[in-house]
């Protein structure tokens, strides 16, 4: 489908006035360029067809339907089509990848014309999928409230928030008004009495957004329009990060490369157009390349045939020639042995004149017609069943080329039936993760037999704890209870997993004081491992299951210790590492990573990591609860069809324990480590608050543990957080701050998440 659609609105009278025709408008399924800032549930887009064509596609559409009439009622006389079988009133429907496919409507039936099935009534599926641009048929229906259901389908024109349009760079993209809490810059009217909206460019007297404003240009010199960086900031919370990172995603490559250099925002704009148009050329090239590749290989087929042809027709003459031959030799040998017939016929002469010789060559000439009649009938024989042969195998040929070109035809279908469904399925889950919230905090109790008579577990999701008298109740999303095992707990955190795989950034973490079961959690051991293996594991199987997408999975390990970062996976035993950012972007330059293919690559990976932390640990003459342990995976896909690739991480962290400073009494080097641990857990603590209050600066900068899981905590992520718990009476202290932790992050959303996509360029 989709070549079917419309080649344009066949009733320019219709137009609303006003309206203008745009030239750049989709024909054929293929997409093309829409208005730049275009609203297209408010305005018509027309294409740009000659008339010529448009009577030429309806002249079309109406032989067909009478055809189609004809065949289906053969005793009655012919009829024409009229205008009660048909109303010609056109309408246009805006398929959201930008499409446009022009429908009439026949006994209440509302049909299309497609190129290669000819008219065929408007999928149901598709009413969901966009929007008909004209309403003459359905008078205004938005406007007094009533909808018309199509067969069943969703309503449309419903919708007023999605819409699409073309970046330069990106394509068509598809957008959404989302609802979404920002801070709003509001100045006190002393006339009204009221907070009002400061407008823009008032904005910038403001020392507050003139420093931000500036840190994006100090980070992009390339971007020198200020109003462009004011209205992004508004956007973006006020976040000069996000919105550094925004014009990263959407300009890449070459805002890097302008940086420092005179280009100005739309001379990088247009760059950016070229190089897409660079691109789309390739691809075009790419495909021609492919298509006359294809030529070639069905021209030589033929060639092939066709000399096998010529061959067998060949040899038929000259078989005819050969049997032509043999007939006028069999024709002659008659001849002459009905006149040796006749000769023996006459009296009987004198016995002188019937020679020996003569009577022997006879008997030679009718033994040699003889032969030669046989040889006739057997080369008749031969080649009438060498002729049948080749019809056979003509037939057979034919044959199997038609059930090629079906078979083909079918694949195709079928493979774009897979791909629609396993992109709606991956959509939905996504939602529904979406709706159940960004970050998902789970409580898990250690297991130990004859303790914790002081915690209740009244239902799934929540825990009760009796202290000094007191109880107090504890909400989260689920709360594993001792007797849970690793399997029930890997549950819990499988669809963050498979968001990874679908390029969302991700983070597991276990919080919790010392032998609570945070590492227990997270690594495990032989017979029974942790989250991290499992989901390290469940994103290899995803990703092979992918067949259409190539990914790519790197993993690297890495400690944090007294604020300092060390690289567990390095060849030169442990090496000390810096954080670097751009924007929102975290790197660790010289952090080794190791691409792993097999479940045995991640053990082998991992068991080194483990070696190289006992090393450092006893070498620094601490434990290894005393820094925080990360298994970072960078997950990147390839869509071999449509060339979109997608990054992800999927970060997993064993927490140090959290206990706090007073009551482990430590001093000296114990004193410096719980110093350490208490900075990183609490800025882990301010981020989550800030997120909460949804702050105008999120601290991620605190630590070198929120610095680096800033990709992974910030407004475009999903994490899941375990607070693990010991069940021991003398804990309960720690088991009551745990707990108050982990239900204050419970209250924070993230903003929407956002899946890290784009066009993968050749070569990256
Ligand atoms: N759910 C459980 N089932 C069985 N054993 C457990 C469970 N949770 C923890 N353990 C055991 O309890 C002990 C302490 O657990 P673990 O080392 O995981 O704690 P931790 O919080 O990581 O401590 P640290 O901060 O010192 O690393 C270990 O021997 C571990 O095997």
């Amino acid at each position: 489908m989709g070549t079917g659609a419309s080649k344009g609105h066949p009733d320019k009278k219709n137009l609303p006035t006003g309206m203008e025709e745009h030239p750049s408008v989709v024909q054929n399924g293929s997409a093309s360029t829409l208005p730049d800032n275009a609203s297209i549930g408010n305005q018509w887009i027309q294409s740009k067809p000659e008339d010529d064509e448009i009577a030429e596609d309806i002249e079309q559409m109406v032989q067909v339907i009478n055809r189609a009439e004809n065949t289906e009622d053969q005793p009655r006389t012919q009829r024409t089509l009229d205008a009660e079988d048909v109303s010609l009133t056109f309408e246009s429907f805006l398929h959201r990848n930008g499409t446009l496919y022009t429908c009439f409507t026949q006994n209440g039936t509302r049909l299309y014309f497609d190129d290669e099935k000819g008219i065929v009534p408007f999928p149901e599926e598709l009413y969901s999928e966009g929007k008909f641009l004209n309403s003459q048929n359905e008078p205004d229906q938005e406007a007094n409230g009533t909808r018309q259901d199509h067969g069943g389908g969703p309503g449309y024109l419903e919708n007023e928030r999605t819409s699409s349009f073309y970046i330069p760079g990106k394509g068509m993209v598809m957008t959404y008004m989302f609802e979404e809490r920002t801070n709003v810059c509001k100045y006190f009217d002393t006339d009204s009495g009221a907070w009002l909206i400061l407008p823009m460019l008032w904005e910038m007297n403001l020392d507050f957004i003139n420093r931000r404003v500036q840190q994006v240009k100090d980070a992009l010199p390339s971007i020198s329009d200020y109003k462009e960086i004011l209205a992004a900031l508004r956007l973006c919370n006020y976040d000069p990060d996000e919105v550094i990172s925004m014009f990263y995603a959407m300009f890449g490559d070459s805002l890097t490369d302008t940086i420092g250099g005179q280009q100005d925002f739309e001379s990088m704009t247009s760059s950016r157009d070229i190089n897409e148009k660079e691109r789309q050329i390739e691809n075009l090239n790419k495909k021609l390349e492919e298509q006359e590749r294809e030529l070639e290989n069905r021209r030589l087929k033929c060639k092939y045939v066709e000399e096998e042809k010529h061959h067998l027709l060949r040899r038929t003459e000259a078989l005819q020639e050969r049997i032509g031959q043999l007939q006028t030799e069999h024709e002659k040998s008659l001849q002459e042995m009905s006149e040796i017939h006749k000769e023996s016929m006459r009296p009987a002469s004198p016995i002188h004149s019937f020679l020996p010789t003569q009577k022997e060559s006879l008997l030679k000439l009718f033994k040699e017609s003889r032969e030669i009649n046989a040889c006739s009938l057997q080369l008749r024989a031969q080649a009438a069943s060498d002729l049948a042969n080749i019809s056979h195998d003509l037939k057979s040929l034919r044959n199997a080329v038609e059930d090629m070109m079906d078979s083909t035809s079918q694949l195709e279908e079928i493979r774009s039936l897979y791909q629609r469904e396993s992109m709606e399925r991956r959509l939905l889950y996504n939602q529904l993760q979406e709706l159940r919230g960004n970050i998902r905090v789970f409580c898990r109790c250690r297991r130990d037999d004859g303790k914790g008579g002081h915690l209740e577990f009244p239902s799934d999701e929540e825990i009760l704890v009796m202290n000094n008298g007191g109880k107090k109740k504890f909400r989260f999303d689920q709360v594993f209870v001792p007797q849970c095992t690793q399997v029930d707990v890997f549950e819990g955190t499988l669809p963050i997993v498979k968001s990874c795989a679908d390029g969302y950034n991700v983070s597991i973490l276990a919080y919790g004081q010392t032998g609570s079961g945070k590492t227990y959690t997270m690594m495990g051991n032989g017979q029974n491992p942790g989250v991290n293996i499992r989901c390290i594991r469940e994103l290899l199987c995803i990703c092979q299951e992918r067949e259409r997408i190539k990914y790519t999975i790197k993993i690297s390990m890495l400690e944090i210790y007294n604020e300092t970062l060390w690289d567990l996976l390095s060849e030169n035993g442990n090496s000390q590492l810096e954080i670097r950012s751009q924007g929102k972007t975290v790197t660790v330059p010289g952090l080794t990573e190791t691409e792993v293919l097999t479940e045995d690559d991640i053990k082998k990976t991992m068991s080194l990591g483990e070696r190289n932390r006992t090393v450092a640990t006893t070498k620094m003459n601490t434990e290894s609860s005393r820094s925080h342990l990360m298994v970072i995976l960078r997950v990147n896909g390839v869509d071999s069809i449509s060339g979109v690739g997608s990054s992800a991480t999927l970060t997993l962290c064993d927490l140090a324990g959290s206990e706090r400073i007073s009551k482990t009494e430590a001093t000296g080097q114990r004193l410096v480590e719980a110093a350490a641990i208490n900075k990183s857990l609490t800025a882990l603590g301010q981020v989550f608050s800030a997120l909460k209050s949804n702050a105008l600066h999120v601290p991620y900068r605190n630590s070198k543990l929120t610095h680096l899981l800033q990709p992974s905590l910030s407004g475009h992520a999903k994490a899941c957080v375990f607070v693990n718990i010991s069940p021991d009476i003398k804990d309960v202290a720690e088991t009551l701050s745990s707990l108050q932790f982990g239900s204050s992050i419970q209250q924070i959303a993230l903003g929407k998440p956002v899946q890290n996509t784009g066009t993968v360029k050749p070569g990256h």
